[in-house]
């Protein structure tokens, strides 16, 4: 078997108290049990003048190489480029796109200086896998420097429609940019046929018979590669003893009886106002839920520097404690609003131990919250999943009550839906998700993609 090298800007944290983020936790039970080498971002910035030397340590099977980024680095290419233009662009809030001119040479100085990094890292016979909008044009930077292996892309962000992908500057070069990998894949068919239709409708480029899409003489292989969890371990963390008492120390700290989980980085594509406006609302038109229903939020802080994120952030704590103020009492608190990281085995008890899973992205490449809260559940006692449509996973989990998050009264309507469903229901709905879930895992979606890798290759010439 091949060497498998893994690229991406954030790698996981093996502390328990690390980063949260969907990457890093599928990436790292992805390794964990193929092995490979991960170069990354060490999450440490130092200043422009200093070295940035490669360290590497060894986990188990898996190396993992990491390099901290220079202060402008993370200003143009990590706040810059990557989170202020492409990630609002693709995921469609072009109101809170900022594009500064050195952000776009922030970004590809930056990621010449990944491919430089790596190159010195690579063996003959690897096989390179590279992550995430920040690291576009990885490949076609490799390739100048001879690089000759395999490369795949993934995306993990959604790939948004022709007209919306049209607002981010550089757009073209960045589709271009992609027809440097072996193989491009993305999360759901949505994305693939956004895809196809910029490079068939915007770029001018074709669709060759075997499926591959032509572009200025270069074709590649495009295929959604939807991303799961390791679900047996992740239930698993969810019925420890300690996870046990967790749920039991839940209990006793409070008269509701029923707990509405949401589980999300403090980013304004999650729909997490939205969220609290519908629970405000359910508990103003249902007066039976006051005192019997809490909405726990957990979310911890992510690119605070980022002025839409900070804004978000206000927001929000003014909003659950105008709820709070305004419908709690002495002994209820109707929103639990959790500013902070919570180790997964943790969130693992309180998925289980949360009765509604509501997860409302406004737009969301995949959302693994919404896989965990099925994984988590007792399957004679089931949650109810609640899940946007904008999301990933919602082109799988098709059992779960699927709301429009703009649509305040139908978030309402599935709340109370949800906190009313008969067992019988709950556990039909829940296996099928369950069997959905198992099925479509992080080693099948590993599999699945290296598999392709390995039988693909692009064509340099029409
Ligand atoms: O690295 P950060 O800037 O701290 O952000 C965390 C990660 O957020 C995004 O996660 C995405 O990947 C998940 C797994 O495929 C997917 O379920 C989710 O829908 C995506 O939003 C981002 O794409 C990662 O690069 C970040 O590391
Ligand atoms: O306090 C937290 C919040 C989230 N997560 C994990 O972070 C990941 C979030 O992934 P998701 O795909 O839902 O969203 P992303 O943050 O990647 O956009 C999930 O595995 C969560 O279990 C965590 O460990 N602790």
């Amino acid at each position: 078997m091949k060497r498998l090298v893994v690229v991406s800007n954030r790698v996981a944290d093996w502390t328990k108290g690390g980063k949260s983020g969907g990457l890093a936790v599928a990436l790292q039970d992805a390794l964990r049990k193929r092995g490979g080498l991960w170069l990354g971002w060490s999450g440490k910035i130092v200043e422009d003048d200093e070295p940035c030397e490669l360290s590497q340590e060894h986990h188990g099977n898996v190396t993992l190489a990491t390099m901290p980024l220079t202060e402008s680095e993370y200003q143009h290419y990590y706040l810059g480029f990557s989170n202020s233009v492409l990630w609002p662009v693709f995921h469609y809030r072009l109101d809170l796109a900022r594009f500064e001119p050195e952000h776009w040479e922030g970004y590809i100085t930056t990621v010449r200086r990944f491919a430089e990094k790596l190159v010195g890292l690579l063996e003959p016979d690897d096989i390179i896998w590279v992550h995430d909008y920040h690291l576009i044009p990885l490949a076609s930077e490799l390739r100048k420097l001879g690089v000759d292996q395999k490369i795949g892309f993934f995306l993990h962000i959604p790939f948004p429609s022709p007209d919306v992908l049209a607002a981010a500057p550089k757009h073209r070069a960045l589709v271009r940019a992609l027809f440097d990998y072996d193989l491009v894949g993305l999360q759901t068919h949505a994305d693939v046929g956004n895809f196809g239709r910029f490079v068939y409708e915007a770029a001018d480029g074709k669709v060759l018979q075997d499926g591959r899409l032509q572009l200025d003489g270069k074709s590649v292989l495009i295929k959604s590669f939807p991303i799961g969890i390791d679900v047996e371990s992740f239930r698993d963390m969810a019925r420890t003893e300690e996870a046990d008492r967790h749920i039991q120390t839940l209990q006793r700290r409070t008269i509701a009886s029923a707990f509405i989980i949401g589980v999300d980085r403090l980013d304004y594509t999650k729909g997490i106002s939205e969220r609290f406006r519908a629970f405000q609302r359910l508990v103003e038109s249902h007066p039976e839920y006051r005192t019997s229903v809490t909405l726990m939020q957990i979310a911890p802080p992510t690119r605070e520097e980022v002025l839409a994120y900070a804004e978000m952030r206000q927001e929000l704590e003014q909003l659950s404690g105008h709820i709070n103020g305004e419908l709690g009492n002495y002994d209820w608190t109707p929103v639990r609003y959790i500013h902070r990281h919570i180790p997964r085995d943790t969130l693992a008890a309180l998925l289980r131990g949360s009765q509604v899973g509501l997860v409302t992205p406004l737009r969301d490449g995949m959302n693994l919250v919404a896989k965990e809260y099925v994984a988590a559940q007792d399957d004679e006692n089931p949650g109810v999943l609640i899940l946007s449509r904008f999301a990933g996973a919602a082109e799988q989990l098709k059992e779960a009550l699927i709301i429009n998050p703009y649509d305040i009264d139908e978030m309402v309507e599935a709340m109370h839906r949800a906190l009313s469903m008969p067992l019988a229901e709950r556990k039909e709905r829940h296996q099928a998700l369950l069997e959905r879930v198992r099925e479509n895992d992080v080693s099948y979606w590993r599999e699945c993609y290296l598999d392709t890798l390995e039988t693909v290759r692009r064509e340099a010439s029409a």
